[in-house]
């Protein structure tokens, strides 16, 4: 017999034969593998639910729910090559940047369910009661694996929310997501919340935002609803979850992106979850231990733009031209699979003799990515602006505006940069220096959250 050190609840789904269940009061660390007895059947699982596969007898086992507050963070990203190829089975090379959303839960026992978006200027509540109303009308339960948002379900949830058949708003796409994961995630056991989320990346820009939002949703949820551990060891400031847990993250973070983007690839709600730097090809996640430190400048043209429309209208290109799309597709493969063997080489010899490569495969890929529909006139300026100074750029992201980004040769004087900046800046876009490679999502206690975010979450 076990005993775990916080009491689970057992509920059983049984595939309709007689039970002999011994009920188990768990006491090991979750970490360790659990042993259940099932009928005469016994054996090992690691995971949290199961089905013996003698009578088909289904254990649910959930640790009780969080009740306390906390708050999670996720790092924002730059696709250095493959953006809109990765949708379509190519590779990308994603960083992390470190510029960071954070999410701070609270339950609380008020019978509501608060949002606040402080970024898109977004406050809303519902009765835990109108959600579970909704709750069984839709078909949102899953079989301990993440679903795709229905269609069908889409609408019940837009409709409940009054939002607009199509419509692909700010607020619309953020609430939605919200919804869909709360529902999901939390299904039959909604709990009364408060969450707060604001972030230091620019909205809409390309840097990975929307997968933040959904990273963070998704291990907010899925830590108070006790379906992944609470690695908030006491007196500690933040924790980090166990791969397998990082997994189910991402998974459903990646059902949030499907909300958003339409048809994401993968590779944002990845570097979310994992952080550093990852190469990202038909939802195999590859993470690159041996990248040298890259300088890059960031510039937000602030062109606003949706990238589930950007991804719309690439796949209608590919459909009506697939002859030319293709190719250009698998050359932007080729690009990121040669970059990546030289930020290797470069690691193992580091020199200034690889940089003029990395500059032209940022001009060949900028290119492309005009070729299938994404470019924009504020980008083509961001890359004239940079080349009269001797520097290359490329939009990261979905493009159509938002960011580009500008790789900084470690021997570049920093007066060029300097001049660029202002260059920059005097056609109205934001620049700065950024780092890249931050750890993916993390665990806070709400107290040791850096001053500007407490200070944002308690005006809320
Ligand atoms: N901090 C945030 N607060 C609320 N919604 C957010 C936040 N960050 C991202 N979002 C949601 O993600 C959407 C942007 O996603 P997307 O168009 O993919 O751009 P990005 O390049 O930033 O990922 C926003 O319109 C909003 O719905
Ligand atoms: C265009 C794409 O490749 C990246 C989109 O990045 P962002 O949402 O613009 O930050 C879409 C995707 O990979 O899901
Ligand atoms: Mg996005």
């Amino acid at each position: 017999m076990y005993r775990i050190g916080l009491s689970v609840n057992l509920e059983l789904r049984s595939g309709g034969s007689p039970l002999a269940l011994l009920f188990l009061t768990l006491n090991v660390p979750f970490k360790e593998l659990l042993t259940y007895e099932c009928c005469e059947h016994r054996y090992l699982v690691a995971d949290w639910s199961l089905e013996c596969p003698a009578c088909a007898l289904r254990l649910i086992c959930r640790r009780k729910m969080m009740v306390k507050e906390f708050a999670v963070s996720a790092p924002g990203k730059v696709i250095l090559h493959g953006e809109h190829a990765v949708v379509h089975g190519k590779a990308a090379l994603a960083v992390s940047l470190n510029l960071r959303t954070f999410l701070r839960i609270r339950p609380n026992k008020s019978g509501k369910v608060l949002i606040h978006l402080p970024n898109i200027g977004t406050r809303l509540s519902w009765d835990v009661v109108q959600l579970q109303a909704l709750l069984s009308t839709l078909q949102v339960y899953k079989n301990d694996e993440p679903i795709s948002p229905h269609p069908e379900e889409m609408e019940k949830l837009k409709e409940f929310a009054g939002i607009e058949k199509h419509s692909a708003d700010t607020e619309s796409l953020a609430v939605l997501t919200f919804l869909y994961l709360y529902l999901s995630i939390c299904e039959r056991d909604l709990p009364s919340l408060d969450i707060a989320v604001w972030s230091e990346l620019p909205t809409g820009a390309g840097l990975g935002s929307s997968a933040a939002y959904s990273v963070c949703m998704a291990a907010a949820l899925l830590t108070t609803s006790g379906q992944i551990s609470c690695p908030l060891e006491y007196g500690t400031d933040t924790g980090r979850w166990t791969v397998d847990e990082l997994n189910i993250i991402n998974k459903w973070a990646f059902q949030g992106e499907k909300v958003i983007h339409g048809n994401p690839s993968g590779v944002d709600n990845a570097v979310g979850a994992w952080g550093g730097a990852l190469r990202y090809r038909a939802g195999k996640i590859t993470t690159l231990n041996r990248v040298p430190t890259l300088k890059i400048l960031l510039t937000n043209t602030k062109v606003p733009r949706s990238t589930k429309i950007l991804v719309a209208g690439v796949k209608n290109k590919i459909l009506k031209f697939p002859a030319i799309m293709n190719p250009v597709l698998d050359s932007i493969d080729a690009i990121a699979s040669l970059c990546e063997h030289v930020l290797d080489a470069m690691v193992e010899t580091p020199s200034l003799e690889e940089y003029p490569v990395l500059e032209e495969l940022f001009d060949i890929n900028q290119h492309h990515l005009n070729v299938i529909g994404v470019g924009h006139p504020s980008l083509d300026r961001l890359c004239h602006v940079t080349a009269s100074h001797g520097l290359h750029s490329k939009l990261t992201g979905a493009g159509g505006g938002g960011c580009g980004i500008t790789l900084l040769r470690p021997d570049t004087d920093s007066s060029v940069v300097e001049a660029a900046k202002q260059d920059l800046k005097l056609c109205g876009f934001e620049c700065w220096e950024t780092n890249i490679g931050g750890p993916g999502v993390l665990l806070h206690s709400s107290s040791s959250l850096k001053a500007e975010v407490q200070q944002v979450f308690e005006g809320l």
